[in-house]
């Protein structure tokens, strides 16, 4: 089934113009990868060094999310400040670009959105919707609402469904881990071995967030990026990583954790603040919080 993205001059839901703009934007961003794979030489927010592909989507996103009527704001992790807009109701935090550092040696990389219903910084529990397109072999999207996970595949303007009601398979096949394994803790390098331990998990780490989680979504295990040693915060980010991939993952069935409570249950500070990340299967959610109480 092809869906046809609602004409944003015509369609009164904000949020699925939202959504049909970031599908068609994503044909044009795949394309724009070619040419814009080095350094911007300047950081983000976050103090990581910028490819210039994350600078262009970015500006290319800001400028389509904050024409939309209905859209309040527009944050991203490559820009300090919010942009705020003059229109009321919905504020879209986004990750132009999950995973750049693939870009140099062309692997996997994804877009990550939430739409929110509050001011941001805002808790998990105000996104009305989110989702991520991922840049694989082929363009995909898994866009969470009111409950339910649906699969596309993006083509030059066309979103075609390729699975509705997306869950979590009850059999947990994949995992993988982020942040340098000395920096891990005791308590969560011993939760590891246990699932190394079992003969039916298998590693799965490929760098971006995006295409590991989405290998989660397709084969059911655990994603997660930990409090560090030296990063007790760990290093994704709340509003537009965090937030937007437990909303995604717990709507298809599974959990997600900052290691002791849902990732959607935090109250943000700030809107660049980072978020210790596990998500996946309920069990291996559950069993990772009693690893870490
Ligand atoms: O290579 P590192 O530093 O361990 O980090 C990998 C993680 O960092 C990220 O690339 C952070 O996202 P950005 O690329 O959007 O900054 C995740 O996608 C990934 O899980
Ligand atoms: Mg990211
Ligand atoms: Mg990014």
């Amino acid at each position: 089934m092809t869906v046809a993205d609602p004409d944003p001059r015509t369609e009164d839901d904000p949020v699925e113009v939202v959504v049909a703009t970031i599908a068609r934007s994503a044909v044009e961003i795949r394309q724009g990868l070619v040419g814009r794979r080095s350094d911007a030489d300047q950081e983000n927010p976050s103090g990581e060094t910028q490819v210039e592909a994350d600078v262009w989507a970015d500006e290319l996103l800001a400028d389509r999310l904050t024409s939309i009527d209905g859209v309040a704001q527009y944050a991203s992790e490559e820009r300090s400040e919010i942009i705020d807009c003059e229109d009321e109701a919905y504020c879209v935090a986004v990750d132009p670009l999950d995973g750049s550092s693939n870009l140099k040696s062309n692997n996997t990389m994804g877009t990550v959105f939430g739409i929110y219903d509050e001011p941001l910084p805002a808790p998990g529990s105000a996104l009305v919707a989110a989702g991520f397109v991922l840049y694989g072999p082929i363009t995909t999207m898994a866009y969470a609402r009111d409950g339910t996970v649906t699969k596309y595949e993006l083509t030059g303007g066309e979103r075609s469904v390729v699975e509705e009601d997306v869950t979590l398979p009850d059999d947990p096949l994949v995992y993988g881990f982020g942040g340098r394994v000395p920096h891990w803790s005791d308590d969560f390098r011993e939760y590891v071995r246990e699932i190394e331990s079992n003969p039916d998990h298998k590693l799965r780490y490929g760098g971006a967030m995006i295409g590991d989680v989405n290998q989660v979504l397709t084969y059911g295990g655990i994603f997660a990026y930990p409090a560090l040693e030296d990063s007790p915060r760990g290093k994704l980010r709340l509003q537009f990583e965090g937030n937007p991939i437990a909303y995604v993952i717990e709507s298809a069935g599974g959990r997600s954790s900052d290691g002791t409570q849902s990732i959607l249950e935090i109250d943000p500070e700030i809107v660049h603040e980072r978020v210790p990340l596990h998500v996946g299967n309920t069990d291996l959610i559950e069993r990772l919080e009693s690893a870490l109480a």
